[in-house]
């Protein structure tokens, strides 16, 4: 499977990609039959507007949020539903986590749902984890996940990934 790992800057994405492939230089980790290649994108300003282009034909999007940083918050909820109402990216799965949730203040589950307005997304599977990068807090579920998604749409379809996509590089599955 191929997914984009986008959120806004300071959110923690470069370091769930170094706890997720964690020995792994080409920030690739492989599961079982799935090979996960995570596409860690630049969160700051300037870099937002590529994160369409990466999401198209990617298995699930895979959204980064510091649960921790009140301030980034409306931002945060704005560039994603900004990112969802693209049509490029109708139906693609959505995993929303909740990082750093090891530190003190951090949001629960219940009200990053509702700062981020995660109820909202009827046109999308939506799932959400609360993590932390820093401990390996849940790190195993955000991977299982993966994987299931990355079975479950190729599957389902019955087409190969290159029939869906030519980009498309969920690698392989069962
Ligand atoms: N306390 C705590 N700090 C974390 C956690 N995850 C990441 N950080 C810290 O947050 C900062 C930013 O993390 P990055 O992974 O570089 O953030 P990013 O989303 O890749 O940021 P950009 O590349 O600028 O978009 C770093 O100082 C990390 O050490 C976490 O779970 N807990
Ligand atoms: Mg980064």
């Amino acid at each position: 499977m191929e997914l984009s790992l986008i959120g806004l800057q300071n959110a923690g994405k470069t370091s769930l990609v170094n706890v997720i492939a964690v020995g792994f230089n080409m920030k690739k980790v492989t599961k079982g039959n799935v090979t996960i290649k995570l596409w860690d994108l630049g969160g700051q300003p300037r870099f937002r507007s590529m994160w369409e282009r990466y999401c198209r034909s990617v298995s699930a999007i895979v959204y980064v949020v510091d649960a921790a940083d009140y301030d980034n918050l409306p931002v945060s909820k704005s560039e994603l539903h900004d990112l969802l109402s693209k049509t490029s990216l109708n139906g693609i799965p959505l995993l929303v986590l909740g990082n750093k949730i090891d530190k003190p203040g951090a949001l629960s589950k219940e009200d990053l749902t509702e700062q981020m307005g995660l109820r909202s997304i009827t046109n999308r599977e939506v799932c959400c984890f609360m993590i932390s990068c820093k401990n390996s807090t849940n790190i195993d579920t955000v991977i299982d996940w993966l994987v299931k998604h990355s079975k479950r749409f190729s599957i389902s379809s019955g087409l190969l990934p290159e029939q869906l996509a030519p980009n498309y590089s969920l690698k392989y599955i069962m």
